[in-house]
């Protein structure tokens, strides 16, 4: 079973996203190890990119303070092999299709299973296009996580068949960033989506308070959030991690 499956088992999951090198190393070993202590069941890491199309104004800012600080994809590695001697917890990396392509899909996945990186969340990489990168992610035990919107329609079945790890499900047409209101018809995607797999499905975009992480777990198996953790790091700096730690304890507290 894969571990970012088996974070599923003892409820509903916690998910928190940051972005690595924000503002700099030390700061996002700290907030990776608060996030942890505060009970996070999966770390998403996003490695900066120079066109983070999905991404709204919070995290390109983030992106921007990780370049700032000098941040590359093996300070990167880095982090998470630091990271991995004091915590177990799941690691996935939210990355866009073009860094693992540049680094090499092969040399990429490699360092990920050797570091302790249990998945890939590539939001640029459409699932017809993922037959590039598969036999690199399979030969090293990586999940590629799925993501299904409310577009996905008459896909829905294949990307939920396909479905390792865990699913992400994506609450808008829009890009990352704090909302207040969600979609009326996600309950239904999720119900849709339980039809063609037992691969577990977590809520991303948007999700900010431990209200709407309540509400919205009653149908989804796991709640992500990474503007308003992005945010806290951008207010804190380098010290942001007790705040981000009390904020990763009050959502998991939600869920419950
Ligand atoms: O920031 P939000 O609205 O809380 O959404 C999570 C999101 O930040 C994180 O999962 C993520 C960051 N960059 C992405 C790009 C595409 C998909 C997902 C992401």
């Amino acid at each position: 079973m894969s571990k970012l499956t088996d974070a599923f088992t003892s409820g509903k999951a916690f998910i928190p996203f940051i972005v690595a090198g924000d503002p700099d190393e030390t700061s996002t070993l700290n907030n990776i190890l608060a996030m942890a202590k505060a009970g996070a069941d999966i770390i998403e890491l996003g490695i900066p990119f120079s066109d983070p199309v999905a991404d709204g104004t919070v995290i390109q800012a983030g992106d921007l303070r990780a370049f700032e600080g000098g941040i590359t994809v093996d300070k990167i590695f880095g982090i998470v092999k630091a990271a991995r001697e004091q915590i177990q917890t799941p690691i996935v990396f939210l990355t866009y299709a073009n860094v693992p392509f540049k680094y090499g899909y092969d040399r990429f996945c490699a360092q990920c299973q050797a570091l302790g990186v249990n998945g890939l969340v590539i939001p640029d990489l459409p699932f017809e296009e993922q037959g590039e990168i598969r036999p690199f992610t399979q030969k090293c035990g990586l999940d590629l996580i799925m993501l299904i919107t409310l577009n996905s329609g008459d896909r829905v079945p294949a990307l939920a068949k396909a479905a390792e790890g865990f699913i992400y499900v994506v609450s808008t047409q829009g890009i990352t960033g704090e909302r207040d209101e969600f979609d009326h018809r996600l309950s239904a995607l999720f119900a849709q989506i339980k039809e063609y797999t037992e691969v577990p499905a977590a809520l991303g975009f948007g999700i900010h308070t431990p209200a709407q992480a309540k509400a919205l777990s009653q149908f989804a198996d796991g709640i992500i959030v990474g503007s308003a953790i992005v945010e806290l790091a951008a207010q804190h700096g380098t010290a942001a991690a007790a705040a981000i730690g009390k904020y990763t304890a009050e959502m998991k507290a939600a869920l419950a």
